[in-house]
């Protein structure tokens, strides 16, 4: 399908926000995150160019745009839809290259990397084919949806026949489902009351915003103090009431037993789950601290920050978390993705994406969407996070309504920003830098 059309550019920028002046995106890891990502364009001879990015906390972003820039000579050149016929090859080529995968393989600087160029080339082919990514992914069939992913590593969980399977049985459903999500869009919980540098006064104010918005499910960060964690889970609670759900994440800041006593000591505010209790890499850590907080009612939620789709398997054969938070630019793109939900269906955990940081949430909103229209069909105790942060930099933001994420008609992955806003955050020359710089 499609006609030529040469990818003939990348280009890359480091674009950063000064998030940490008023503590938007605070956790008790990351105090002062200031939010950034790794921008790219990918340039082709058609009218039409793909824009994909990844998300960072500000130093450090200059090292990912080396890493897109060492990726860029395996996309340049390149005949667009021989990607997309065929983009599972394609994806293992651009993350097994003989020399550059020893500073990976598939994790940190270089699939943050791999994450912003997979994410230009979706939005490449959405817009070539006229489609918001969510809606491509929907009408492929199973046999083209697969194609794009590498089971490499994963058959011990979901081989490319049993996934096929799988989004055959769901086929006629698709129909009405995406009927449902036009009318009724995708359940969204928030996290903008909950960041760590916030006042009291502050977060009250935006506990009754959010609750006028409609929303029903609210995030706060915990781990820095456990005093302060209880002073402030009883404020929110006393906010949004004991009908609504709370959930609190503590970024990793905790050892595995300490993550264990130190929620116990929250269970009172009855938390529906604790996200990244401990290190993101720890497994069989997880697993203990899901285990014995299961009799307390509380869940275990992670993936943030989970490496690759290797990493999601043992978490999931490990029943080492109960929510499965993907995130659009940390693994190796749309492709990876893909993968993780496919495992997860398989081993029955539900997926509620992370979205914090530049861009998320308008990129992770489409791979939700496909998942329910195409292999899960249901909404029920899901949602995917929503933070108030750095929308209007973006052509075509995000559309929530009544705590729900609405899908977006334009073609793409919502992931082009506004040209001023490239100038005028670019890294360290735009001039909001130099503004705030002593
Ligand atoms: C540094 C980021 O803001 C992080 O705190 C986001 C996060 O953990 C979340 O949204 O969840
Ligand atoms: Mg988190």
């Amino acid at each position: 399908m499609g006609k030529q059309t040469t990818i003939t550019g990348l280009e890359v920028k480091d674009i950063r926000f000064p998030t940490s002046l008023q503590h938007d995106g605070s956790d008790a890891m990351h105090t002062n995150p200031d939010y950034s990502c790794a921008y790219v364009i990918i340039r082709t001879d058609s009218y039409f160019n793909g824009h994909g990015l990844t998300f960072t906390c500000g130093n450090g972003t200059e090292v990912v745009v080396a890493g897109i820039n060492a990726l860029s000579t395996m996309v340049v050149g390149k005949q667009a839809y021989d990607i997309f016929n065929d983009f599972g090859t394609f994806w293992r080529k651009l993350t097994s290259d003989s020399q550059l995968r020893w500073i990976g393989p598939e994790k940190g600087v270089m699939h943050l990397a791999t994450a912003a160029v997979i994410n230009a080339l979706w939005d490449l082919w959405g817009r070539l084919e006229d489609k918001p990514v969510w809606k491509l992914l929907s009408d492929m069939t199973p046999e083209q949806l697969v194609s794009t992913i590498d089971f490499r590593y994963i058959t011990d969980v979901v081989t490319k026949d049993e996934a096929i399977e799988m989004l055959k049985k769901d086929q006629p459903l698709r129909e009405q489902r995406e009927k449902d999500l036009l009318a009724n869009g995708y359940p969204a919980y928030t996290t903008q009351v909950g960041w760590l540098g916030y006042s009291d006064a502050k977060i009250k104010t935006l506990c009754q915003k959010y609750l006028d918005q409609g929303f029903t499910a609210f995030k706060v960060k915990v781990g820095q103090n456990l005093e302060n964690d209880k002073q402030r889970c009883k404020m929110v609670r006393e906010s949004i009431g004991w009908n609504n759900t709370l959930m609190v994440d503590a970024n990793q800041v905790w050892d595995v037993q300490e993550a264990i006593d130190w929620m116990v000591q929250l269970k009172e505010f009855k938390p529906l789950w604790i996200e990244e209790p401990t290190s993101p890499d720890d497994v069989i850590g997880h697993a203990a601290i899901a285990r014995a907080l299961e009799p307390h009612g509380i869940k275990v939620a992670t993936g943030e920050m989970c490496a690759n789709r290797i990493m999601f398997k043992q978490f999931l054969q490990h029943k080492a978390l109960h929510y499965c938070q993907i995130d659009s630019a940390r693994i190796g793109g749309v492709n990876e993705i893909l993968s993780v939900y496919l495992m997860a269906k398989k081993l029955n955990v539900k997926v509620c994406p992370h979205a914090g940081g530049v861009g998320l949430c308008e990129m992770v909103q489409h791979l939700q969407f496909w998942d329910f229209v195409c292999l899960n069909g249901d909404k029920n105790g899901k949602w995917i996070e929503y933070v108030d942060q750095q929308h209007e930099h973006f052509k075509v933001p995000t559309n929530v309504k009544n705590a729900a994420y609405i899908p977006p008609t334009a073609p793409g992955y919502n992931t082009e920003m506004f040209e001023q806003t490239l100038i005028d955050h670019e890294y360290p020359t735009g001039k909001m830098r130099k503004n705030i710089e002593p």
